[in-house]
């Protein structure tokens, strides 16, 4: 008998793969074991500005869909910020514990340099201010970096403090409400963000459940608890998603609201940094069914990139606070807009995006810095 033939996808070649980008730049260094690739997304706001991700992926091609989805990620998050600058971001193939070198930094900035100002980058998941000193003696193209070098400092403090709005927005929304301390939280991922929004829960007195993969970050956090009156509990990595809080606060990987997961949740809504938490938007439309608010992650995580955005035009905190606190009635009107049109929160977003897009496509859609000399940015 004739043996039936499996039909498989066809593959994708590697422009099929990057269709909706303009510019995908791998980075190869075999002296400092650097493999790095860039993704700059789209430019029509401004040069291409996002954090440089490390993280041990199993494979180039899952990098690469890491850094087409984060970058296109800030497209997105640059438009509904209202910043001029374009989506782009960066992912190191390593295990930050053990693969970094202060060579291999530099190597990086000499990569990022090449661009030569379509791209702007600093810390994202598995890197710190410390990496981007190394890059910085490279380039100029680095932000984030710490005040005593000319920058603005860490700012997965500003991205928490959005974080914090939007929380805040989130119970005016649903429990017309917005104290934080009288609420329950299940937080994943105590790391850059995730940790200082754990803190500033606990000091607003609120009871927080957390996982972490980092054993010293949860013996850290039940340490700073008992100087607080908030209460924590840690519970078991995939436990997490069924555990029964008001809000669920992503502060990891993305992609974590997926099929396997989504079915577990029992929170009433989903506010967390993590970049891309829905696998895809179809998730949104489970959640919307299914009761959960969903505050889309490149509204609630943009105050890092408000702080980085601006140090290129010369450090001013009292602005970025301003705009960062703007997080919250954003994201008030997204709740607000999606229940008067049903549709979901993400589409509410888009839908803001997209006009900020188009409108500027009209009038100029290519970047060149050339163009820009008003701005202040370091040459
Ligand atoms: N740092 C920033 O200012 C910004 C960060 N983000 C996003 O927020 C997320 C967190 O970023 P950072 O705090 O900077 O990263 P980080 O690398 O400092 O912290 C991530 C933490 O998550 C933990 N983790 C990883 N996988 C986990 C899992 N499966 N379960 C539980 N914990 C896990 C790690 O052990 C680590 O403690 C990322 O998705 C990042 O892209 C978004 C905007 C700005
Ligand atoms: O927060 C930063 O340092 C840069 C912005 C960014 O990469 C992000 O928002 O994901």
């Amino acid at each position: 008998m004739k043996q039936l033939e499996l039909v498989k996808p066809m593959e994708k070649n590697t422009f099929e793969k990057i269709a909706n980008h303009e510019q995908v730049v791998f980075c190869n260094d075999p002296a400092t074991g650097l493999q790095a690739i860039i993704a700059i997304h789209d430019t029509t706001l401004g040069p291409a500005l996002g954090g440089t991700r490390m993280y041990p992926y199993k494979s180039v091609d899952e990098a690469l869909e890491d850094v087409l989805r984060l970058s296109e990620g800030m497209t997105y998050k640059c438009a509904a910020s209202g910043l001029d600058f374009g989506g782009g971001k960066a992912v190191i193939i390593g295990n930050p514990e053990k693969d970094k070198s202060p060579a291999l930094f530099r190597a990086f900035g000499q990569f990022v340099d090449s661009l030569n100002g379509r791209f702007y980058t600093g810390t994202d998941m598995g890197t710190t201010t410390d990496d981007f000193v190394e890059a910085f003696k490279e380039t100029n193209f680095i932000n984030g970096i710490p005040e005593a070098y000319g920058g603005s400092g860490d700012s997965s403090i500003t991205t928490a403090r959005g974080v914090l709005h939007a929380l805040e927005a989130t119970n005016e929304y649903l429990f017309k409400n917005n104290d934080l301390g009288s609420r329950t939280y299940a937080i994943q991922g105590l790391g850059k963000v995730g940790y200082k929004v754990a803190e500033q829960l606990l000091e607003a007195g609120a009871q927080i459940y957390v996982t972490d993969l980092n054993q010293d970050v949860l013996r850290q956090i039940k340490t700073k608890a008992k100087d607080t009156s908030g209460e924590v509990h840690e519970v078991e990595s995939n436990a997490i998603y069924s555990t029964n809080a008001d809000v669920f606060i992503p502060c990891a990987m993305g992609a974590i609201i997926n099929d396997q997961t989504i079915g577990q949740l029992k929170v009433r809504a989903i506010v967390g940094s993590a970049n891309n938490q829905l696998q895809t938007l179809h998730h949104a439309k489970i959640l919307h069914e299914q009761g959960v608010l969903y505050a889309p992650d490149y509204i609630v995580n943009a105050g890092g990139l408000i702080q980085v955005a601006d140090e290129l035009y010369g450090p001013n905190p009292k602005r970025v606070l301003v705009k960062t606190k703007a997080i919250y009635h954003s994201l008030l009107e997204i709740y607000q807009q999606a229940a008067m049109d049903a549709i979901t929160t993400v589409e509410a977003a888009n839908r803001i995006v997209c006009s900020v897009l188009d409108e500027q496509r009209n009038r100029n859609n290519f970047y060149s810095r050339k163009r820009r000399p008003k701005w202040n940015i370091r040459e």
